[in-house]
């Protein structure tokens, strides 16, 4: 199983702690490094488009985005943090590639802290999401059921990570 991260530069301390949580996650649940991609993006509105692009190279079974908003004096973290929600779903919806929202919006730094660090490190359940949405992806698209849409799929771009699970004959849980 291959695991995107997209993390922002903007209030990158923060974001550093969330991505240690998701590679904890990760790591649980025996994802190596070897298998995650990490790559970063300025803020957090450009994380849909930078998980569009990642889903159709078709090398990940998932995607992490991840970032923080913190509320300003104007109404631009209403904006975005709207755009940003509504523009990850849309993503993992058109691509059939899971995406996380990982992108904590809050108040203040303090409500940051609180949820980046310690044992409230949200990252860490974000990773366990990417890999139970992986999961359910590999068993929705990749068994007997799944061979159309594999197809149509492939067609799209959608190669590497499909041709992996194919190979390997799963027992469906799900479906
Ligand atoms: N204020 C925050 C931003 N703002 C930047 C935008 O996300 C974006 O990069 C800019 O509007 C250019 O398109 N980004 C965050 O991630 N967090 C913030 O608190
Ligand atoms: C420009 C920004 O990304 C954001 O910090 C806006 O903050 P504010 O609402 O205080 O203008």
């Amino acid at each position: 199983m291959r695991i995107g991260i997209i993390k922002t530069r903007w209030n990158e301390e923060h974001v550093n702690n969330l991505v240690a949580g998701i590679k904890k996650g990760l790591k649980e649940c025996k994802v190596s490094d070897t298998n995650i991609f990490e790559t970063s993006v300025p803020g957090s509105f450009e994380l849909p488009m930078a998980a569009r692009f990642l889903a159709l190279t078709g090398t990940c079974d998932a995607i992490i985005t991840t970032g923080v908003l913190i509320k300003g004096d104007t109404m631009h973290f209403e904006f975005i943090a709207d755009a940003v929600a509504k523009g990850i779903m849309n993503i993992g919806l058109q691509t059939s590639t899971p995406v996380v929202f990982g992108v904590l919006t809050c108040q203040n730094e303090q409500q940051v802290k609180d949820r980046s660090t310690g044992d409230n490190n949200h990252g860490y359940d974000w990773g366990k999401t990417a890999v139970e949405m992986a999961l359910l992806r590999t068993e929705a698209l990749g068994g007997k059921k799944g061979e159309e849409s594999k197809e149509m799929l492939a067609a799209m771009g959608f190669g590497k990570a499909d041709e992996d699970s194919a190979s390997k004959e799963k027992k469906s849980a799900f479906f």
